[in-house]
């Protein structure tokens, strides 16, 4: 299969979840990582706001908050085409929406966060494989705005890519600029590798 077929068929298998599953997938979520950061003390962390049958994030986003940490979202870079930048999210973070209709923080440039500073990125992601290879909505931003930091030594920021069980598939086609995740977080799981 081609990318843009799995594309499809993932988001019409998440977009197809009930309520009831959503609400329990977000709340599984939050109880795993919340379990799993727990060595981290006081982190940054970029997150996002749920589109499109995503796996919910605000549990998690709470939960987080709760625990101290300092939270991020991603806004599309004004300027620089296909990039992100990471902005700090508040409670009351004055919030707009993106061109696909997703909230993000109103630009504020003393609000950004370098992405070396950045201790964790979850990133969403549509459809993952048994290697660890993520296939996003198509826009290239997250394999665009990352791909200097991937390198043999990389340790910061880790990233960690999201999804519920049945965003899973054997096997992705691969592209050169795909880079693998080496943790994938679903609300069951925890996949390394
Ligand atoms: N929640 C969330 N936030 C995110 C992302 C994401 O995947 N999920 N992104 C991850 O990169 C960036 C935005 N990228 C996106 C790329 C395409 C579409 C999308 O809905 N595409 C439509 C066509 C829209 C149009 O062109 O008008 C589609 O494919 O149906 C959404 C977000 C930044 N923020
Ligand atoms: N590191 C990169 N440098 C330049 N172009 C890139 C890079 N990564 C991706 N692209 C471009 O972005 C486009 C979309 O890529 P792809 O289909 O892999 O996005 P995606 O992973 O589904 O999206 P996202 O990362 O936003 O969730 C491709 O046409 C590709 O050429």
């Amino acid at each position: 299969m081609k990318r843009d077929e799995i594309r499809d068929l993932v988001r019409k298998k998440r977009n197809a979840l009930t309520q009831t599953e959503q609400k329990n997938a977000a709340k599984q979520l939050k109880v795993n990582l919340i379990q799993q950061l727990k060595p981290y003390k006081n982190a940054k962390i970029a997150l996002y706001l749920t589109n499109d049958g995503e796996l919910g994030t605000s549990e998690l986003i709470q939960a987080l908050q709760a625990e101290n940490h300092s939270l991020f979202l991603p806004v599309i870079h004004p300027f620089s085409k296909g990039y992100l930048l990471f902005q700090k999210y508040e409670k009351n973070s004055p919030m707009t929406t993106n061109r696909y209709g997703i909230f993000e923080p109103k630009l504020n440039c003393s609000q950004i966060c370098p992405i070396e500073q950045l201790d964790i990125i979850f990133t969403p992601l549509v459809a993952f494989d048994e290697k660890g290879n993520r296939l996003g909505m198509g826009g290239g931003f997250y394999d665009r705005t990352l791909a200097k930091y991937y390198q043999e030594q990389w340790q910061k920021p880790i990233v960690i890519g999201l999804a519920h069980e049945c965003q899973k598939v054997a096997l992705l086609p691969c592209e050169s600029w795909d880079i693998p995740l080496k943790w994938i977080a679903t609300p069951e799981f925890n996949y390394r590798w």
